[in-house]
């Protein structure tokens, strides 16, 4: 049967982009890339100009942001963390690890002693995903959350996505509601996006 919607065509690539994931992740790999891009990110004039930056804690899949984290509160920077709330993301305060609690999808999330800030406050967001393409267009995990979350906030906040360089494919298939991505990091280059009209 032929595949003719975005939304099915999507579905397929997010599929193939799941299996290449599996299939070229080694634990050691993920260890030695995650230390590239958070060096190629902590050095970059955005990050150390950034006083709120928004992170996430890392699936098994994606780069580890714990470095970064360290890092980011030993330059004093304010910490933001996402939680899923029904089809919104919110984002708290979060000083150290031990204000992360396991929650939606076993993602380690803010507790609720932690004070929310409004996404407006960010400098920057880092943005989580499964793939991405040059046109800085990112395919994340199909719910729509960091859509909806970019979507609301000021161009001033810069919007960055962490990726291991297999996870770059030609052409993300987008929907009028995609956001795009400002800087692309990767453990083999920074890709500074440039838009064509
Ligand atoms: N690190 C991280 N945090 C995030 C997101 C994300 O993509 N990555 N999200 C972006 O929206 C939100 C959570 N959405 C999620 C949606 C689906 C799954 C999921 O399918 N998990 C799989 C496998 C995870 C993996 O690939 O390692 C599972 O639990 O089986 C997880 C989170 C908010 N926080
Ligand atoms: N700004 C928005 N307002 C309302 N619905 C939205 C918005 N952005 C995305 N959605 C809805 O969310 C659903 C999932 O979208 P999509 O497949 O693009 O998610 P994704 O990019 O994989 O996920 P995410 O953005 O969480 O990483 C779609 O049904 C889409 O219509």
């Amino acid at each position: 049967m032929a595949i003719t919607t975005s939304y099915s065509l999507k579905q397929v690539q997010r599929r193939l982009l799941k299996s290449k994931v599996m299939g070229c992740l080694r634990e050691e790999d993920r260890k030695k890339a995650s230390i590239e891009i958070t060096h190629r990110l902590c050095s970059h004039p955005v990050w150390q100009d950034a006083r709120v930056v928004s992170l996430y804690s890392s699936l098994p899949s994606e780069p580890d942001t714990s470095d970064i984290f360290r890092l980011a509160k030993a330059s004093k920077k304010k910490v933001l963390f996402p939680k899923v709330v029904g089809k919104q993301l919110l984002f708290f305060e979060v000083e150290k690890k031990e204000d992360l609690e396991k929650n939606f999808m076993g993602i380690m999330e803010p507790k609720a002693s932690c004070i929310e800030v409004l996404s407006q406050d960010m400098d920057l967001i880092l943005v989580p995903g499964i793939g991405f393409d040059r046109q800085g267009q990112r395919l994340g995990r199909g719910l729509g959350l960091y859509d909806r979350c970019l979507s609301t906030l000021p161009s001033k906040v810069c919007r960055i996505g962490l990726y291991f360089s297999f996870q770059e494919i030609h052409k993300i298939y987008t929907e009028p509601h995609d956001q795009r991505l400002d800087l692309i990091i990767t453990e083999k280059e920074l890709i500074r996006v440039v838009l064509r009209s």
